[in-house]
């Protein structure tokens, strides 16, 4: 069932629509991530979800209900933002509860044992008493969670929800929302510009581009078949050049690429991703400009005889030095004919 709906919702400053007629649907218990870069407006629409910011077009229906002059504290939607706004002064005790006399959840006397509860719910079991200073970073992303899950929101939105935290505490965390919402059954609108981010936590991803989806489908989706150029650079595929496809051929600058059955011929765009580009004894001859340490793998930089730089990929294994002379081959289970711009 769908809970959030957008329909050809914009939102102008001056003359210029930070978010272009956009249409989305969150279906419920969903997660959708909206990622995009900086400007492309996806601040803008969450605001729109929550209240915060008024719409110069269209409509948000939430539970089919039209919030079209509902105010923040009536649509039943918990907000989380980056730099997390917990209150120095109060205990984290305090911060939780915040979240639920916000909603008039509980009876004053019930505040405890659900505080206990949610504190219990994001890893932090105890501690209530806690001063906020005392906390790390991650653990008071962890409180800000719980304040705003405290009053059962039937959307909870996220804006960067881990933008400040570290590498390696992103990574566990995000495993940790995951599992946490399918648990608890949670319906998510998060934004993020991070894309591995977005990847690990949605069921759904929504790509912005100067206030428009570019794209939106499942991680996968997304991932294996960009829809333009934007969106597979967007991903940080840099492999893209010009091409004309016939017989199941790209022409290149790289040579002659092979791409997957059913592409479109003529003059395209094409991409291909590095792990489609194959270091062996035969292909395209290349020299190794750098090479990166990935932990799974080897990210090449290649200077190929004729062509653009390449990226490749190879295994920890064997992989060549820099200033290596190599052959390279293309897969095209990784080659993308992309739509035109
Ligand atoms: N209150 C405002 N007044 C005028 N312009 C605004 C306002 N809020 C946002 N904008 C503009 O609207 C566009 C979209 O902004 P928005 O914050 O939604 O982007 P974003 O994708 O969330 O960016 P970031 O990742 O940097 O937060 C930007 O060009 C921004 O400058």
């Amino acid at each position: 069932m769908t809970l959030l709906r957008l329909e050809g919702v914009s939102v102008r400053f001056g003359g210029r629509a930070a978010v272009d007629a956009v249409d989305l649907e969150v279906a419920e218990h969903e997660t959708v991530c909206v990622l995009g870069p900086s400007g492309s407006g996806k601040s803008t629409l969450l605001r729109v979800v929550a209240g915060l910011q008024p719409v110069s077009g269209g409509r948000v229906l939430l539970d089919g209900a039209d919030q079209a002059g509902v105010p923040v504290h009536r649509r039943g939607v918990g907000l989380m933002f980056q730099d997390h706004q917990l209150f120095p002064h109060r205990d984290v005790g305090g911060n939780v509860a915040f979240g639920l006399r916000m909603r008039g959840a509980a009876g004053r006397g019930a505040y405890g044992s659900r505080v206990a509860e949610l504190l219990e719910l994001v890893g932090l079991p105890g501690a209530q008493g806690r001063a906020v200073a005392s906390l790390s970073g991650g653990e008071q992303q962890r409180v800000a969670l719980a304040r705003a899950l405290a009053p059962s929101p039937r959307l909870l939105m996220l804006d960067e929800p881990l933008g400040q935290l570290d590498r390696g505490l992103r990574e566990r965390l995000v495993v940790e929302l995951r599992g946490l919402f399918a648990r608890l059954g949670t319906t998510v609108l998060a934004v993020t510009h991070d894309q591995g981010e977005a990847f690990a936590l949605a069921d759904r991803v929504v790509v912005m581009r100067d206030g428009r989806i570019a794209q939106a489908g499942t991680p996968l989706e997304v991932w294996q078949r960009p829809a333009s150029e934007f969106v597979a650079r967007f991903l940080g595929f840099e492999n893209v050049v010009p091409a004309v496809v016939s017989g199941g051929v790209a022409d290149t600058a790289w040579g002659k690429v092979p791409v997957p059955d059913g592409a479109p011929e003529g003059a395209q765009r094409v991409l291909i991703r590095p792990a489609g580009v194959t270091v062996g004894a035969d292909g395209l001859r290349c020299e190794v400009l750098s090479r990166t340490f990935r932990g799974t793998h080897v990210a090449l930089l290649l200077g190929p005889e004729a062509g653009p730089v390449l990226e490749a990929e190879c295994g920890l294994a064997g992989a060549p030095a820099v200033g290596d002379r190599v052959a390279v081959s293309f897969a095209p289970a990784e080659v993308v004919v992309l739509p035109p711009q």
